[in-house]
């Protein structure tokens, strides 16, 4: 008789075309079997019946700001709360930590701390800032998933802008490496410039914010980045876009066989510029939460397909650096905290917008596996590890202090009801949550190298 570490029975399996009601069968961290009645010897046995079974998310936009500032969240809190959020893998940016991931010797001291405690999966990425085009090389060697640059103000002095000629030396490095150039991509004279303008009179309310980063701003970074990789031939991953202009030109450029991939965060699609004015900064975010008529236009964008993946660009603080006692808007913070929450927006929107189940797993876990080599993961299948997450659309989830595993509990979700929740999710065959509760057991996510970098340790 057949020997397996679990059978996962009856659930809705969540395969990259369809959606069926089967068994699966897990046997040292991989999916051994799938098909129905299942039978066999296994230590644990779970009855899915009515639950939906997707792949384990792939998030590739979290800062957690580990090791230097893991006091703002760090690996562990970090990997928890996406461990609750049937997240088994993410991608930390190469900013807010200490120092940057700019160079060799910072990546690994980051994969040190990750590695010593991360609960689930991790990649990382490497910065391109003035100063490293040298050092890219070295990152790309040792296992960085691609290369992160800003093109406007990061909002932190350790990690500086690219100025247009360190980005066209930058992209012609990268595109020699192979690698993924990804983009913050709003324009630093622009936004520098209205930013000057409305503090110098004092202009800081919502609105004022809006209208210091406006979509112009986004358009016009995307298009020098598009017109810069036809000369270099840098493959581009836009982060965080946040206006129908700017996929646009995206999808032009796709169009014309540029190698271009974009992401828009959950917070864009269920949130809109009226949470940054009742809610305050934990609702600021760069760049800003839209009006409602461009919310609708993302959604409208999301349900035709022209996002390649979500993300919850999860970039926490402590709350003093939002707290509106100290800081008026312009000075707060800027990111949403919500990693845990991509998926279950995801399954909000696909139930509100019938959007098919399939495309929720494509979008969170398929295609960030395919867009950065990550060849065990992103889709359930036979020898592909064991990345689950078990939903159920039966139940709600409304975030509190209590059920959000990130270190500060301020964020734009607090109250949020989902009409779904995360029943459990699996890590390479490891139970890592179930049912409201991290499951941690000294157990630690490997770090990961993508592609052909996959055997090169430390
Ligand atoms: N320094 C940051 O973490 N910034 C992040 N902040 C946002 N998006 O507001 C980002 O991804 O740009
Ligand atoms: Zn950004
Ligand atoms: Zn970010």
């Amino acid at each position: 008789m057949a020997q397996y570490d679990h059978i996962i029975q009856n659930g809705f399996v969540v395969l990259p075309d369809e959606v069926i009601k089967t068994d699966l069968a897990i046997k040292d961290g991989v999916i051994a079997e799938i098909g129905n009645k299942l039978s066999g010897t296994c230590k644990e046995e779970r009855d899915a019946e009515g639950e939906y079974i997707f792949p384990g998310m792939i998030d590739v936009h979290v800062h957690f700001n580990d090791p230097g500032r893991d006091s703002w969240e760090g690996f562990e809190t970090g990997s928890n709360m996406m461990a609750a959020g049937g997240g088994t893998t993410y991608f930390d940016m190469p900013l807010n930590g200490i120092p940057s991931t700019v160079n060799k010797t910072a990546l690994f001291e980051k994969a040190a701390h990750g590695k010593a405690k991360s609960l689930v999966d991790f990649g990382l990425w490497g910065g391109l800032v003035p100063g490293n085009v040298g050092e890219l090389k070295g990152l790309a060697e040792n296992g960085v998933i691609g290369f992160k640059a800003f093109l406007s103000d990061s909002g932190n002095e350790d990690f500086e802008r690219v100025d247009d000629p360190t980005l066209l030396e930058g992209m012609k490095e990268i595109a020699s490496l192979n690698k993924i150039l990804a983009l913050h991509a709003e324009s630093a004279a622009i936004t520098d410039f209205l930013t000057k303008e409305k503090k110098e009179l004092g202009l800081v309310t919502a609105d004022d914010y809006l209208a210091s980063r406006p979509i112009i701003a986004e358009v016009e970074a995307v298009d020098r980045a598009l017109s810069y990789a036809k000369v270099t031939g840098c493959s581009l991953h836009f982060v965080h876009i946040s206006s129908a202009a700017a996929v646009e030109q995206i999808e032009k450029a796709k169009a014309e066989g540029i190698d271009v991939s974009v992401e828009t965060c959950a917070h864009y699609l269920l949130f809109n510029h009226d949470d940054l004015v009742e809610k305050g900064a934990v609702a600021k975010c760069a760049p800003p939460l839209r009006e409602k008529r461009e919310q609708e236009k993302l959604i409208r964008l999301l349900i035709d397909g022209k996002f390649d993946m979500i993300t919850s660009d999860h970039s926490p603080s402590p709350y003093s650096m939002k707290d509106p006692a100290t800081h008026h808007l312009f000075d707060a913070w800027g990111g949403i905290s919500g990693g845990q929450f991509t998926l279950l927006a995801l399954i909000e929107l696909a139930v509100q917008y019938r959007i098919p189940i399939t495309k929720v797993a494509r979008l969170l876990a398929g295609a960030p596996a395919s867009r950065f080599d990550l060849v065990s993961k992103g889709k359930i299948g036979v020898g592909m590890d064991a990345d689950l997450a078990i939903v159920s659309l039966e139940e709600s989830f409304t975030v509190t202090e209590d059920n959000f595993f990130a270190k500060h509990k301020q964020s734009i979700y607090m109250g949020h009801t989902f009409p779904c929740a995360i029943k459990l999710t699996m890590n390479k065959g490891s139970i890592v949550y179930e049912n409201g509760k991290i499951i941690d057991e000294n157990r630690r996510g490997k770090w990961l190298k993508p592609g052909k970098y996959q055997m090169n340790t430390p």
